[in-house]
C-alpha cells in the first residue's frame, strides 16, 4: 500500500492537535514532523515539546525528519517525544553509520534523507541497515517549494537498487508533491508521499481524502516493476 505522510510544517500551529486528528480521520498514514535547526537548513521549525503535545492526539506513525547538524545529539529526545521513524540527513552526520546504529538501539525505525544533489551511492555501505530512504525533491528548509524533476530519475534508480537487492526499505519522497504530480512520483517507485502545502492549504479533510484516492487507484502489484 502506498502511504501518505502529511507534513505538519504547513499546518496551522494554533490548532495543531485538531488538524492532526482531521488528517488521521481522513486516512493519513504517517504524520511527517520536520525539525529544523536554523543551521543545517535556514529555517527553525518545531521541536520535541510540540511533538509530545500531539502524541496522544493520534495513533498515526510519527515520522520525524531531522534537518539538524549532528542529529545524533538529539535522537534519544526525539524518540522519547514519540517518534516511530527517525530520519537523519546523510549530509548532516559526521558519522552516519554510528548515527544509524544509535537510532536502531533506541528501538525506532531509521531513515536517511538525501538532498536533491546528493548521489545515491553515499548509502552503498549502509543501505541494508535502513527502514526508509527519503529522497528530497526540494532543497530542504521550506515548505511550498516547487518539485525538482530530476529527483524522479533518482527515485527510479533507488527503486531498482532496492528491488534488485530484495530489501524491504520504504522510499519516501518529500517536497513539492501535489495532486497534479503525485502519480509521476508513484510511477517512479516511491512508497511514501510527503505533502505539506497541498494538504494544509484549504480544506484539510478534502485534500487528504483526494490524495488517498489517488494513492489507492494504482495498486503496487499492477505497476511495471
Ligand atoms: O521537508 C520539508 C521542507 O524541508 C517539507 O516536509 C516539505 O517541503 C513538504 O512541504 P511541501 O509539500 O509544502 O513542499
Amino acid at each position: 500500500m502506498y502511504k501518505l505522510a502529511p507534513s505538519i510544517l504547513a499546518a496551522d500551529f494554533s490548532k495543531l492537535g485538531e488538524e492532526v486528528m482531521t488528517i488521521e480521520k481522513a486516512g493519513a498514514d504517517y504524520i511527517h514532523i520536520d525539525i529544523m535547526d536554523g543551521a543545517f537548513v535556514p529555517s527553525i521549525s518545531i521541536g520535541m515539546p510540540i511533538m509530545k503535545s500531539i502524541r496522544d492526539k493520534t495513533k498515526c506513525i510519527f515520522d520525524a525528519h531531522l534537518m539538524i547538524n549532528e542529529p545524533i545529539r538529539y535522537v534519544q529526545d526525539v524518540y522519547e517525544a514519540g517518534a516511530d521513524i527517525i530520519t537523519v540527513h546523510a549530509e548532516s552526520c559526521n558519522h552516519l553509520d554510528r548515527t544509524i546504529k544509535r537510532i536502531k538501539e533506541l528501538g525506532a525505525k531509521v531513515g536517511v534523507a538525501l538532498n536533491p544533489a546528493t548521489p545515491l551511492n553515499v548509502l552503498d555501505y549502509v543501505l541494508d541497515e535502513l527502514d526508509m530512504v527519503v529522497i528530497m525533491s526540494v532543497n530542504p528548509g521550506f515548505g511550498g517549494q516547487k518539485f525538482i524533476p530530476y529527483t524522479l530519475e533518482k527515485t527510479k534508480q533507488l527503486r531498482e537498487i532496492i528491488d534488485k537487492k530484495k530489501l524491504s526499505i520504504e522510499i519516501e519522497v518529500d517536497g513539492g508533491i501535489t495532486l497534479e504530480n503525485v502519480a509521476q512520483v508513484m510511477e517512479a517507485g516511491a512508497d511514501v508521499f510527503v505533502a505539506g502545502s497541498a494538504i494544509f492549504t484549504g480544506d484539510i479533510l478534502e485534500n487528504t481524502v483526494a490524495f488517498k484516492e489517488v494513492l489507492s487507484h494504482v495498486s503496487k502489484g499492477a505497476k511495471s516493476r
